[in-house]
């Protein structure tokens, strides 16, 4: 489809990626942070599975003043009314057990100070124990099952896994989890003129992408199997584009149709269908994203650093998703702090930092946003999408994060 709508080359680039076929697998927890879950995690047991103290001090049942038994609370299956034992956080509270007793709350015999002076897990046997507080029923006892009942969802298919979700699965009793496996993807760097380290030479230019493209498919979840750098060469570039060990191919620059721009016929060569043929955007607007026959993904991303990038907000970002089941999530608004002015036809992506306030959130575009800068996307946190009518300061605008920011997608701090 020739010169797509933003938002729709979002749409089929999510579409082309949920329709490729997926595979599920089971990995331990170590391995499955970030990774989309494929079915429910189901809470094996109660959880907690036993009665357990909160807090240190006497498991004590009925009303007081107890006598503190010999021994402590794991080594005592039953406690009968009147009768307290010893017990530290996390020990599972004998039967009979009313409430817990928090050592600084505790009196043993007549000392009138703290429980904590009182010689808590020293107390001799038959010693008397009484609260200076009244004691509710069941005061710092966690009942089992009070954060989820055996059987219960704990998370849903389609999450992601975060550490947090991890920790929870391992407290759960979950050795292992089924998730989709990690989408898979290959670079292909085009370019006679681009170096891949040192000062370039007059006529070349550093690569700007080996050093954002594989931190940003990783952060998205999915696996980098190579990076291949290619001369603007067709032969080359049609045996780039034919490798069958992945989901995905992701090109940089030869979007162009000059005679050195190669993608488009080496796509050709290859049988390949063009699902998104050019975007109205800017920058990035010769981008492209086709199929071939066996199902393999190819994003074309152009040449130029910041189109690139807004390129892949578009494309990759989206297909990435669908690869895992994961829906295409609406994009947050948050207040412009500058004027557009209107851009008929085409959607303006521009690289602009989060920041929080006592008026709301608002969206900071950066000054240097030429489509061939970098500086600019550097200090950034997301990128602002301008509708073609143009947006007057102060009003909501759509942004999406760039698919490296992590845990401060807000800034406190205005941009300096
Ligand atoms: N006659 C026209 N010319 C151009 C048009 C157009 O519509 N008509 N579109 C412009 C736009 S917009 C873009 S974006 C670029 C797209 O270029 P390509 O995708 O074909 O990329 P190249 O020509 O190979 O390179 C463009 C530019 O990017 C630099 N580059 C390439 N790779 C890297 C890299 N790995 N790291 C850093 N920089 C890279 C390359 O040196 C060029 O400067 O076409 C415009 N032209
Ligand atoms: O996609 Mo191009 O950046 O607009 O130069």
């Amino acid at each position: 489809m020739p010169n797509v709508p933003w938002q729709h080359a979002r749409e089929l680039a999510h579409a082309a990626g949920a329709a490729t076929p997926r595979q599920r697998h089971n990995v331990g927890l170590n391995q499955a942070v970030n990774r989309v879950l494929a079915a429910d995690v189901v809470a094996p047991t109660d959880i907690p599975h036993f009665r357990a103290s909160a807090m240190d001090g006497w498991a004590v049942s009925g009303e007081g003043p107890w006598t503190v038994l010999p021994g402590e609370a794991r080594s005592t299956p039953r406690l009968r009314p009147g009768t307290a034992v010893p017990i530290h956080t996390g020990s599972p509270v004998p039967e009979g057990t009313s409430a817990v007793l928090r050592r600084e709350q505790a009196v043993l015999n007549s000392e009138a100070s703290s429980g904590a002076a009182a010689g808590f897990g020293a107390a001799a046997s038959s010693a008397q124990l009484s609260a200076q507080q009244p004691l509710a029923a069941h005061a710092d006892i966690r009942p089992a099952g009070r954060e989820a009942a055996a059987g219960e969802r704990l998370f849903a298919a389609g999450t992601r896994l975060t550490p947090g979700h991890l920790a929870a699965a391992a407290v759960a009793g979950c050795d292992v989890l089924r998730v989709y496996r990690a989408p898979r993807a290959a670079l292909v760097l085009t370019g006679d003129e681009v170096v891949a380290e040192g000062q370039p030479a007059h006529g070349h230019v550093r690569d700007a992408f080996s050093p954002v493209l594989p931190p940003a498919i990783a952060h998205l979840g999915a696996e980098v199997l190579a990076t291949n750098r290619i001369g603007d060469h067709r032969a080359q570039t049609v045996d780039a584009l034919g490798r069958d060990d992945v989901d995905l191919i992701v090109t940089t620059g030869g979007t162009g149709r000059s005679p050195v721009d190669h993608l488009r016929p080496a796509l050709q060569t290859l049988g390949a269908e063009l699902i998104v043929d050019e975007i109205a955007m800017r920058p990035g607007h010769p981008a492209l994203l086709a199929r071939r026959a066996d199902g393999v993904l190819v994003a074309g991303l152009p040449g130029n650093p910041l189109a690139a990038v807004a390129a892949f907000v578009t494309l990759v970002q989206p297909l990435l998703a669908g690869l895992v089941a994961s829906p295409l999530e609406p994009l947050a608004r948050a207040a412009a702090l500058e004027t557009f002015a209107p851009l008929p036809g085409r959607e303006r992506l521009v690289p602009a930092r989060l920041h929080t306030g006592p008026g709301g959130t608002s969206v900071d575009a950066a000054a240097l946003r030429g489509s061939a800068m970098l500086r600019g996307l550097a200090d950034s946190t997301c990128l602002m999408v301008i509708p073609p009518e143009g947006v007057e300061a102060g009003e909501p605008v759509p942004y999406v994060e760039l698919p490296w920011t992590t845990y401060s997608s807000v800034s406190t701090l205005p941009r300096s």
